[in-house]
């Protein structure tokens, strides 16, 4: 186990949802893992131990009252930020339910940007609850980039699984919008900050783009739309002519194939459904949702609230454990190349 000054923060998610059986999941598998880094949760310690004791889980519930104080409590057991609860009623979401999980999100994103938090990981919410409740964004990602004092467009969401990476270019709106809100400057701008942030969080020094066609056949020469000539190509040719490494457009029915899934670093993509079905079909159990060009770090599990089995004991932890797994290693490679000036 890392011992750092800096855990990650994670929210609680909506606690009538599989959020609290998978966090304390996680905490069961991570915590005997040598890289992991340490967590705590932003409140729902009834709610955690509700969970805990529903499912016969042996995991310690750890009161804290700062975040400092989870790095030397989660070798004892699962540190969590006293003074937020609800009762816990899994499959039951409620409306102070919904508004536990707005605090949570809210003080967890605070301790990321002022640095008490290494990363934000964050459990699933329902968005039409959170909405009910002041939540005013389409999701946790445009939220952020408004506390991030940034526009929307530069918070970028990015779901990552094994050997997948995928971005909706537009996200939460009607398929029917999705031509009208597509740009040329849209494309470019959010290709930038993909690629910058695979090189800085991943690694990846030349990240090489995939850029989908909107079209059946990328529009076949116009017959089946224009999207692709009007602003994906000038899109494209921009990208380019800044060095960066881009194909496109390639038909959205061939980008996911396995012999062009081998030839780029993430598939840029019209719509959320374009992205996404292809991540989640493949690798549902270990996808994680990072958003990029925050100057916090930020991921999630690829997947919802689940309400329709939150009260079964049945929900998979993996995609969670993988999104805590990606905050730590995107913490430590901020910190060796800050550290490598
Ligand atoms: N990052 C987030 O906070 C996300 C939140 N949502 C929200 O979640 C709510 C429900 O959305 P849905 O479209 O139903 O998606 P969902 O991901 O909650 O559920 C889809 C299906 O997958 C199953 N499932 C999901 N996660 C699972 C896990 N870990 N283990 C086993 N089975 C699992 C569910 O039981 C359901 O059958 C909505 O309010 C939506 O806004 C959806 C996606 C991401
Ligand atoms: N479908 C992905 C999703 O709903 C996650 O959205 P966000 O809350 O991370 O913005």
């Amino acid at each position: 186990m890392t011992v750092t000054p800096f855990p990650l923060a994670v929210s609680l998610g909506d606690p009538a949802g599989i959020g609290p059986e998978i966090i304390v999941r996680s905490y069961l598998k991570l915590r005997s893992e040598a890289s992991a880094y340490p967590f705590f949760v932003v409140g729902g310690v009834e709610v955690l131990r509700g969970a805990a004791q529903r499912y016969g889980f042996d995991c310690p519930i750890i009161p804290i009252a700062q975040p400092h104080e989870a790095p030397m409590a989660f070798h004892a057991g699962l540190p969590v930020m006293a003074g937020l609860d609800v009762p816990y009623t899994p499959g039951k979401p409620t409306r102070l339910g919904a508004k536990l999980a707005l605090t949570s999100l809210e003080w967890a994103t605070r301790f990321a940007g002022r640095g008490e938090a290494a990363g934000l990981v964050t459990a699933p919410v329902a968005k039409a609850a959170l909405m009910e409740v002041g939540f005013d964004f389409p999701g946790q990602t445009e939220f952020l980039a408004r506390a991030c004092n940034l526009s929307e467009k530069d918070a970028v969401m990015m779901l990552a699984g094994p050997s997948l990476r995928t971005v909706p270019l537009t996200v939460h709106i009607a398929l029917s919008e999705v031509p009208k809100q597509l740009t040329s400057d849209l494309i470019t701008h959010r290709a930038r900050i993909v690629a910058s942030g695979l090189s800085r969080d991943f690694g990846i020094k030349a990240p090489r783009l995939a850029i989908a066609g909107l079209n059946p056949h990328s529009g076949e020469d116009g017959q089946f739309g224009n999207e692709e000539a009007r602003i994906i190509e000038p899109a494209i040719a921009t990208l380019r002519s800044e060095g960066l490494d881009v194909i496109g457009p390639v038909p959205g029915d061939a980008l996911f194939t396995p012999r062009i899934r081998k030839t780029y670093d993430a598939a840029l993509c019209m719509y959320h459904d374009q992205a996404l079905i292809p991540l989640k079909a493949l690798e549902f159990d270990e996808g994680v949702n990072v958003t990029l060009g925050l100057p916090i770090i930020r991921t999630s599990p690829d997947h919802g609230t689940a309400f329709d089995i939150a009260d079964r004991g049945i929900a998979d932890a993996g995609a969670m454990c993988a999104a805590l797994r990606m905050a730590g290693a995107c913490a430590s490679a901020r910190q060796a190349s800050t550290a490598h000036g």
